[in-house]
């Protein structure tokens, strides 16, 4: 089908949506009195001023969010070319404001001033004794990220879309491990908040196509999937998924490159990717046939078929499933045993076990993500995801 039909449907998907979201009166109230009551200029002002006066450096992560978040904010979405593959620091510089995408100015502005007013608290706070208890880390809007017990705990954290994965979540989830990687945890912990672990890639990723067409949409979305699963092969310390309930999608395939995967007894597993008219991701068309057989992972990745906790647990890819009633209690439990462990033995031997898979993961993940950039424009995703938006299909 040719590229301009494609864009017309894609445009109508993102119609279909907009006329979805303005029935919905609860979540559109809540966004109207959110902005209503957002930053205004003097606050935001205020917060630039503010990020001079900041007694510890809040390093090159935030430094960054808060970079692109004021671009965002005074100039609206990354208008400037993307500087050259060795100019690092501006690459950088724009990957950030660029991954913004359409964020409105106005949340810009009010997510700096929430990020700078984290950073001040942290700040003004650092010559003190900081209490062993969670701490939550400020700068997330689509996670809720905490250390206690030398465990970095990542909870996705959108709820009421199931903990879809959004652009900016998968932006986070980068920025996180990033950070994980580097603090004084021993492991870090994925979960989700509410019912769902999550239900994978959030479908309206789909929707609001660039100046540039579908074809750079699809482009910047293979960048960015490339990217977010390379960071989970190259991830040094022992991870951990808690799988709190049903997982679909993407949430699904990294799993085959976490440590420890714990499930609730409600959780399942599906991966319904013809369905979707797409292909596996997540380096799942190799680690599945190793983990569970050529079988088993053809049954999940070709067919669809859904997978109870259960079945996952007797296919290698769930390594202990608990009754929902003590799922919480007995996990954390073990977790906080295991956190105790020497830091640094537990890091080389991840690197032992994992380090001679890297170069071929990088190569598969590389590969797997480059198909999925042809497969997003074909018209059998297409209707998939406009079925969906238009709430005629559910999985
Ligand atoms: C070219 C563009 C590229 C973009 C960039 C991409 C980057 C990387 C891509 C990696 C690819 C990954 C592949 C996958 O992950 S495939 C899996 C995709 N997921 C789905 O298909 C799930 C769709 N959701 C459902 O089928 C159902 O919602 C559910 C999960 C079975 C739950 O059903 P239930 O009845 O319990 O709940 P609701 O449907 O009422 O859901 C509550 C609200 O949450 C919204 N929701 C849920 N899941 C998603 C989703 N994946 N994407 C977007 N929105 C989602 C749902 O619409 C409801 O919202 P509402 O209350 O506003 O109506």
């Amino acid at each position: 089908m040719a590229v301009v039909g494609l864009s017309g449907r894609l445009a109508r998907c993102y119609c279909l949506r907009a006329v979805r979201s303005s029935l919905r009166v609860p979540a559109l109230q809540l966004h109207v009195s959110k902005t209503a009551m957002g930053a205004s200029q003097k606050d935001f002002e205020s917060a630039v001023n503010q990020v001079k006066l900041l007694k510890k450096d809040p390093g090159n992560e935030v430094k960054l969010k808060l970079y692109a978040l004021y671009k965002q904010a005074t100039e609206g979405p990354c208008n400037t070319p993307k500087p050259g593959l060795f100019d690092l620091i501006n690459k950088a510089k724009w990957d950030a404001w660029n991954a913004l995408g359409d964020l409105p100015k106005e949340t810009a502005r009010q997510n700096y001033v929430d990020l700078v007013s984290g950073l001040r608290s942290s700040s003004d706070s650092s010559s003190q004794v900081k209490p062993e208890a969670d701490k939550k880390q400020a700068g997330y809007e689509t996670l809720v990220i905490t250390s206690e017990d030398h465990i970095t705990k990542i909870m996705l954290n959108r709820p009421a879309k199931k903990n879809a994965l959004n652009t900016q979540m998968y932006q986070e989830i980068m920025l996180a491990l990033e950070a994980a990687s580097k603090d004084d945890s021993t492991i870090t912990v994925f979960t989700g908040s509410g019912d769902y672990y999550s239900s994978g890639n959030d479908l309206t990723n789909f929707t609001d196509i660039p100046p540039g067409g579908v074809e750079e949409k699809a482009k910047n979305g293979a960048i960015l999937l490339r990217d977010f699963v390379d960071c989970f092969i190259d991830f040094p310390k022992p991870l951990v998924a808690v799988v709190n309930g049903p997982a679909v999608g993407i949430s699904v395939t990294v799993l085959g490159l976490f440590d420890l995967v714990y499930a609730s007894d409600r959780a399942t597993f599906h991966t319904p990717f013809s369905h979707l008219g797409q292909t596996p991701e997540g380096c799942s068309s190799y680690t599945f046939p190793k983990i569970m057989g050529l079988a088993k992972a053809v049954e999940m990745l070709i067919f669809g078929k859904k997978l109870t906790a259960g079945e996952a647990y007797a296919q290698g890819l769930v390594t202990e499933v608990f009754p929902d009633s003590t799922f919480e209690k007995e996990v954390w439990t073990r977790l906080k045993a295991y956190s105790k462990l020497p830091r640094n033995a537990m890091r080389i031997s991840k690197q032992i076990i994992r380090n001679h898979e890297k170069e071929k993961l990088h190569a598969i993940n590389a590969e797997e993500s480059s198909i999925l950039q042809e497969r997003w424009l074909s018209d059998e995703c297409v209707n998939a995801v406009m079925n969906f938006l238009s709430q005629k299909a559910k999985l």
